[in-house]
């Protein structure tokens, strides 16, 4: 049964309903599964729509790809990266024994029971791969909304926040884990205005056999775990701070745009359409190694008062603290005012309504 999460009992009622369509699928086995098109490249591994043949259940699966060791350019970072950090040797391959621990170790996900977690169905292995499948949430992820709108409306952001900082509570109350992994490609919508985390490092094998450390072309690491240092849950606040920056500006944030590069980007033309400014693709893309060399050196990004209430602007600040002992922590940002104002609403009808408009686009 439920364990007694302070959930809604709209909440309660859609677990349930999980937990139902999850017993009838039962066990999960590579046959029974067809594949229907694909939902994205995600950090070490691919996302697959598919359909459960017996039950016609749609869901996700994410088949793990591993340290292609033959590959070179995998040699060369792997080997860049510990010589950066040398405190893990190169897994030249995945030993039956490995994937036995990383198959025992995402059992866990089983237990992980939350609104704001993607849920679960089961994990196995076939054709040498490491397959997780997971519910098919149909708003897809927060990079590639962001890239159908200009940006996120802050009141969408506050339900997002509410939903990131309850997702990582849960993470670390019932499973004393932290994400690892908090960027707009792992936050997940439906059409029911459900926000939900996926992707986060509940194995720490699986982590340590992917080359998903660094792999991409931006960063939403902290300064300490670019640096090596030890990381912890205030690096996912890091993280979040970021992702709610990017999604606020509709560009990621690094290196900060200039005041003038905002206004550009809140620029509307006569008729009031949003379209993107002529300069909008100006700004510069650094490579990643510059981008984390910025990260680690230079002050960290902010949101303008004139775009942004007061609130959301210190909330952020709060978050992009480089320091980690400045950083506000999980219990803080439970209780400052930008999470407070959006926490008390329990529906996310405003969540759903947005998503629908989101998805009209497309037609
Ligand atoms: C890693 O998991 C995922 O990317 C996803 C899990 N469920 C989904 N539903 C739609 C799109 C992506 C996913
Ligand atoms: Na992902």
């Amino acid at each position: 049964d439920l364990e007694q999460l302070d959930c809604t009992d709209k909440q309660k009622d859609r677990m349930e309903e999980f937990f139902n369509s999850k017993r009838a699928i039962g066990e999960l086995k590579h046959d029974d599964l067809v594949n229907i098109c694909e939902l994205g490249q995600g950090n070490g591994g691919i996302v697959w729509k598919i359909r459960h043949k017996l039950t016609d259940k749609i869901m996700a699966r994410k088949y793990c790809t591993f340290t292609n060791i033959d590959d070179h350019w995998c040699n060369w970072c792997q080997w860049f990266w510990n010589s950066l950090s040398p405190k893990k040797g190169i897994y030249l391959e995945i030993k039956p024994a490995v994937k036995n621990q990383i198959v025992r170790e995402l059992k866990v996900l089983d237990r992980c029971n939350s609104p704001y977690i993607v849920g679960f169905y089961g994990t196995f292995a076939a054709e040498g791969q490491i397959n997780i499948c997971m519910e098919y949430m149909d708003g897809g992820s927060l990079d590639l909304i962001l890239k159908k709108v200009m940006r996120i409306p802050e009141h969408i952001l506050g339900k997002i926040t509410v939903a990131v900082l309850r997702g990582l509570s849960y993470l670390r109350e019932h499973h004393r884990i932290m994400h690892r992994d908090i960027k707009p490609s792992n936050i997940l919508v439906n059409h029911q205005g459900e926000i939900k985390l996926c992707d986060f490092g509940v194995s720490a094998q699986l982590i340590d056999s992917t080359l998903q450390t660094f792999i991409g072309t931006r960063s939403y690491m902290s300064p300490e775990r670019l640096e090596g240092a030890h990381y912890g849950i205030m690096s996912d606040i890091w993280s979040l701070g970021l992702s709610l920056v990017e999604m606020a500006l509709g560009r990621y944030p690094i290196p900060p745009p200039s005041i003038e590069d905002i206004d550009r980007l809140f620029d509307v033309d006569p008729d009031g359409n949003q379209s993107r400014p002529e300069g909008y693709g100006c700004y510069k893309v650094l490579a990643i190694f510059e981008l984390m060399e910025w990260i680690v050196n230079e002050a960290p990004p902010s949101l303008p008062e004139k775009h942004f209430s007061p609130d959301f602007c210190d909330f952020i600040d709060r978050c992009l603290k480089k320091s980690t002992t400045e950083r506000a922590d999980l219990n803080t940002l439970l209780h400052h005012p930008f999470y407070k104002r959006y926490a008390t609403e329990s529906d996310n009808q405003d969540v759903s309504l947005w998503i629908e408009q989101v998805h009209q686009k497309d037609q």
